[in-house]
């Protein structure tokens, strides 16, 4: 599976209710080009909602992987055997950690997306003063893309003049206080969106609205 922008609009569903979780996948799922589930609500359910919100959309799972190479091996296995699509997994733990997240993925014809800065203020800290390491560690890996802010679209700038033609992710839009059209125009090809939308009065009519925002 290649994630291939149509809308391009993720949905990160970090509700942390199933019956409320399927709902909005069935609703939105089929309007967006991925629906990413992360810890809260995978916590809850379980592994087996990948397979339940496959029936509706393209499943993202961000599980942040950052352990050593087995680990994550173990961690990648489990997660595209639970049919996710994709994994999102932490470049700072190495090249080594990266590659095995990659190889597996490549055994299950699925994809990896590396983080490289974050989009809250705390990514000053430590990931932006090494972010173009952590694109290039991405692309020497095998990645299919990387994560990089909707909260500062002057860094997206400089990250997708880094990333080539590599996929980014976008997240930060909306409740972080980033704008989903400036993130595109700044080089992002997908945005991730979650509460704007899962909080929204009508979760339909406020993912159209970022979709009609997205439109080139
Ligand atoms: O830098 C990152 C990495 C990470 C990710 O996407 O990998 N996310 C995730 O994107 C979603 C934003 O949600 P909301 O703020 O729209 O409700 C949440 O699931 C976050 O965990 C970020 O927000 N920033």
């Amino acid at each position: 599976m290649t994630l291939t922008p149509k809308s391009r609009l993720i949905i990160a569903l970090d509700v942390t209710d199933r019956t409320e979780a399927l709902s909005i996948a069935e609703k939105l799922g089929g309007a967006v080009d991925a629906i990413k589930v992360n810890y809260p609500l995978v916590l809850v359910c379980g592994l087996g909602i990948i397979k339940d919100i496959k029936k509706y959309a393209n499943v993202i799972a961000d599980f942040k992987v950052a352990d050593i190479p087995n680990t994550n091996s173990l961690i990648c296995r489990e997660t595209f055997e639970a049919g996710a699509d994709a994994i999102i997994c932490q470049g700072f733990v190495g090249k080594d950690s990266v590659k095995a997240c990659v190889d597996v993925a490549n055994k299950y014809g699925r994809e990896v997306y590396v983080v490289t800065e974050m989009s809250h203020p705390g990514a000053l800290d430590f990931l932006q003063p090494h972010a173009f390491e952590l694109v290039d560690l991405a692309f020497r890996a095998g990645a299919s893309g990387i994560i990089a802010p909707a909260t500062r679209p002057e860094r997206l700038v400089d990250i997708r003049c880094r990333a080539g033609d590599m996929k980014i992710l976008s997240p930060g839009v909306g409740a972080q206080g980033g704008d989903a059209r400036k993130a595109i125009d700044a080089g992002a090809d997908f945005v991730i969106v979650g509460r704007s939308i899962y909080n929204a009065e009508d979760p339909y009519a406020a993912a159209v609205n970022f979709i009609e925002q997205l439109r080139r």
